[in-house]
């Protein structure tokens, strides 16, 4: 290990971050009632920009009429080259009562986009004597943020949580596909008259995993595009799960319940791991670093892994 420890990510559930455009009104109220750990209302694309305005209203009197309950609330704010992000950003420290949780900054491209963002919310807190600090997350969607995916994790202490953003990120890339998320037709590998069709985002997930765990970040899956696609949907979660992001955007109602389900660990998981961490602890009254479980090898590194799965169910209340 590093002289320097890995911090731990916030303590908190992120299984599912339930959006919606705050231009549709219609849907707070039953975003409220999901079963989604996060909301994020939307500012940004999910916006027309003639909507802008009204969707910015929309938002503040959301945050502050609607009981959100124990939900984390964020709003996605427009991109820094736009005319819009400061309003955003303004209106909501002003007008907003407190509920308010998090900032999410999209197409985020370096840390100095974080570090701007930063210094406009400090601002504003300081002058209006806010006690709660707005936290940060952002999505990492163009060619320049994957680029700088660590500059961007370490751009605040506010800085809790990252997403990746597919569709953006795949125009971004001129990858050729209008599919947001999920497997692609043209991305395979041929054997022996087979086709096996591989992971075009597997890199991008390890790379802001990566990032996200070096600075104590919570590492997010974004929209998986066709809610039509329950299959797709699972095979999308659970391969980001495996890789070791801890949730998933849902775009459509359909896909919370699958969100919650793959993102939260089976008990059988859960009964392994503490089987696993009652083993290394008798291993370790006889002075052993290894010992077996199951037939199979078990050591000091199983300790870590055993307690990512328990500590992701503890912090799940349901
Ligand atoms: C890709 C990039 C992104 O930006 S993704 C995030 C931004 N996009 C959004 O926020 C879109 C969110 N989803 C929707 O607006 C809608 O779900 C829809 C337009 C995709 C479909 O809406 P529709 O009404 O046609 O769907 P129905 O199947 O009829 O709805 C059934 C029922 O559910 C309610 N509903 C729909 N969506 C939501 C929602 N998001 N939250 C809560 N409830 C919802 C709907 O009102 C119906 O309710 P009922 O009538 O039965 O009471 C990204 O940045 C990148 O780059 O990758
Ligand atoms: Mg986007």
């Amino acid at each position: 290990m590093s002289f320097r420890p890995q911090p731990p990510a916030p303590a908190r559930p992120n299984r599912c971050q339930l959006f919606g455009p705050a231009s549709n009104t219609s849907l707070f109220e039953k975003m409220a009632k999901s079963k989604a750990d996060v909301i994020n209302l939307d500012l940004e694309d999910a916006v027309a920009p003639s909507d802008k305005d009204q969707a910015r209203k929309n938002a503040i009197e959301a945050i502050n009429d609607i009981d959100w309950g124990k939900k984390t609330l964020s709003v996605r704010i427009n991109g820094l080259d736009t005319q819009y992000w400061y309003k955003d950003v303004v209106d909501l420290l002003e007008q907003t009562n407190g509920r308010l949780d998090m900032i999410m900054i999209p197409k985020a491209g370096s840390g100095d986009d974080i570090y701007a963002v930063d210094a406009l919310v400090s601002s504003i807190e300081l002058a209006k004597g806010h006690k709660k600090r707005i936290a940060f997350e952002c999505i990492i969607e163009t060619a320049m943020g994957i680029c700088h995916v660590e500059d961007i994790a370490k751009g605040s202490p506010r800085m809790e949580a990252m997403s990746l953003g597919a569709a953006d990120f795949a125009a971004y890339m001129g990858m050729q596909t209008t599919g947001i998320g999920g497997t692609q037709e043209n991305y395979y590998m041929h054997r022996k008259g087979e086709n096996y069709w591989v992971d075009p985002w597997h890199w991008a997930t390890a790379k802001i995993v990566a990032c996200c765990r070096t600075h104590g970040l919570l590492p997010v899956d974004g929209p998986f595009g066709d809610f039509s696609d329950p299959e797709g949907f699972r095979a999308q979660a659970l391969r980001v799960l495996t890789q070791g992001m801890v949730g998933k955007w849902a775009i459509h109602p359909s896909q919370v319940e699958a969100c919650n389900e793959i993102f939260t660990p089976t008990e059988e998981a859960v009964t392994e791991a503490r089987e696993i961490l009652e083993a290394m602890e008798e291993a370790k009254k006889k002075g052993l670093g290894a010992t077996t479980y199951k037939g199979r090898l078990i050591d000091i590194a199983s300790i870590k892994q055993a307690e990512v799965i328990v500590k992701s169910a503890e912090m799940i209340e349901d």
